[in-house]
């Protein structure tokens, strides 16, 4: 993209041959005779630079000087000064300009100056960009959810951003434990720091301890030189370790060493390394399953479980999905400059959907239909088709004992919406007692 230069420069000589300098560097130029005319280009327009000259007729350079800051603080301003006005540059220097020139300038120490400037301008505005698509990322409100059940987790959330202690996330695979595990992060105290992911189930058993823990160089063939692992690279941060269920046996047997002591050996090395880490672990898992199994460490898991966070997945929390579809849309319709919405019946169709993929499979679905659509409107006939045949191709899979338990769970949520989640009038309704209804909700693992 061209840099586009507010030039404000009152003697016509100096402001047409700058200008013409710098068009012919590349630049866009908006050359101005006053400092009124300055003014109104500043507040109509966002510009790259600024170049104005100090005294003026009728408003300061220093007064487009502050008001260029106040309208766009990313924005390098270059101030001109004849010899006398130096006080007023160095006035300006201190006010936040970029720079100042004594008059009369060389014209390649003027393109030079700008050429900086502009580079500056650059880094800071690609900055902002970061920082924003950071905070918009992991910040809290960036986890969309507005029903009972992430209301509960967002009390939780920030709870437990505020303590130090291990946390252990679960839920399906695509309930945003990942998402969920960042913004723990992001607003705990070590936000500043390091977050590292390790996915435990994408590394293979006998890279796995070398990754977490690193290597001394020749611990083993090919180790030429001493490498730091994961949890050197989280020092004062957090490592976050996704799909611990996982885990080698004997790796667990070394994570549970750090939890409880913050050490643990390098390969090939005899000496411990202390670290300071926050372990946030997450599993798809049934933990519990794999300990009665023997396939995961009964103390590991204790250890772990100082605070668990479970994350419902998308069918428990139909709620969610209008206000999911419309977060979606807004973001892909950005990404791709398009103006797409999904029809009521539509959304309706996706509500009703089980989705096995949780909110990544609704994240995929929406960002399909936009790239794909040929209409503004998307009809429950642009759905993938799966959307349509999967409950039918489901219910004919499943066992008459599946069909009644999941018949039997979606009307046990619909009546406690009915009733605003009043447990006792749900019961009564459904014809049980509370007690059995807390044993179906438990059963069914309802999030509500
Ligand atoms: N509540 C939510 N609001 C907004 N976006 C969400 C939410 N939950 C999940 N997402 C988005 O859905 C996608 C999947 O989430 P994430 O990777 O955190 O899930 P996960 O549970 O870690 O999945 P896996 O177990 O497969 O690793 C991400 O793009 C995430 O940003």
């Amino acid at each position: 993209m061209k840099h586009s230069i507010l030039l404000v420069e009152d003697e016509k000589i100096v402001r047409v041959s700058l200008a013409d300098a710098l068009k012919s560097e590349g630049y866009t130029v908006l050359p101005v005779a006053d400092g009124n005319q300055a003014l109104a280009a500043i507040s109509e327009a966002d510009f790259s630079l600024v170049i104005t000259d100090i005294r003026l007729p009728e408003v300061s350079g220093v007064e487009i000087l502050r008001t260029s800051l106040t309208e766009n603080s990313s924005t390098p301003v270059i101030m001109m000064t004849a010899f006398g006005s130096i006080k007023d540059a160095v006035e300006a220097m201190r006010m936040g300009a970029f720079d100042y020139i004594t008059k009369p300038f060389d014209l390649d120490e003027m393109l030079l100056t700008v050429k900086r400037a502009l580079e500056l301008q650059t880094i800071t505005c690609e900055n902002i960009r970061l920082k924003k698509e950071l905070t918009s990322y992991y910040g809290g409100p960036n986890i969309i959810g507005e029903g009972k059940a992430m209301q509960a987790i967002f009390a939780l959330l920030d709870k437990i951003s505020r303590t130090d202690s291990t946390v252990l996330i679960l839920g399906e695979s695509g309930t945003g434990k990942e998402l969920v595990a960042s913004t723990i992060h992001y607003q705990s105290s070590r936000g500043k720091r390091p977050i590292i992911r390790v996915n435990c189930a994408a590394l293979p058993d006998e890279l796995i301890e070398s990754e977490l823990f690193g290597y001394e160089k020749g611990a083993f063939t090919g180790a030429v030189a001493k490498k730091p692992g994961r949890f050197d690279l989280a020092d004062t941060g957090t490592i976050f370790l996704d799909e611990i269920g996982d885990l080698p046996l004997l790796t667990q047997t070394k994570i549970l060493r750090v939890l409880e002591e913050r050490t643990f050996e390098r390969l090939g090395s005899t000496e411990s390394t202390t670290v300071n880490v926050r372990v946030i672990a997450a599993t798809n898992k049934d933990l519990e399953k794999s300990v009665h199994e023997g396939k995961f460490r009964e103390d590991l898991y204790y250890r772990l479980n100082v605070i668990p966070l479970v994350l419902p997945p998308l069918r428990c929390r139909q709620e969610d999905i209008p206000l999911l579809i419309d977060a979606f849309t807004r973001k892909f319709n950005d990404q791709m400059g398009t103006d797409v919405t999904f029809s009521a019946e539509s959304v309706h169709m996706l509500m009703n959907y089980h989705f096995p993929g949780n909110v990544r499979e609704l994240l995929n679905i929406i960002e399909r239909c936009i790239a794909l659509a040929s209409e503004r409107v998307i009809r429950p006939d642009d759905l993938p088709l799966h959307l349509s045949g999967t409950r039918a191709q489901k219910t004919s899979l499943l066992t008459l004992q599946d069909i009644t338990a999941e018949a039997e769970k979606n009307h046990i949520i619909q009546i406690l919406k009915l009733t605003g989640g009043n447990r006792s009038r749900a019961a009564e309704i459904l014809g049980i007692s509370r007690k059995t209804l807390w044993e179906k909700i438990n059963g069914h693992q309802l999030a509500l």
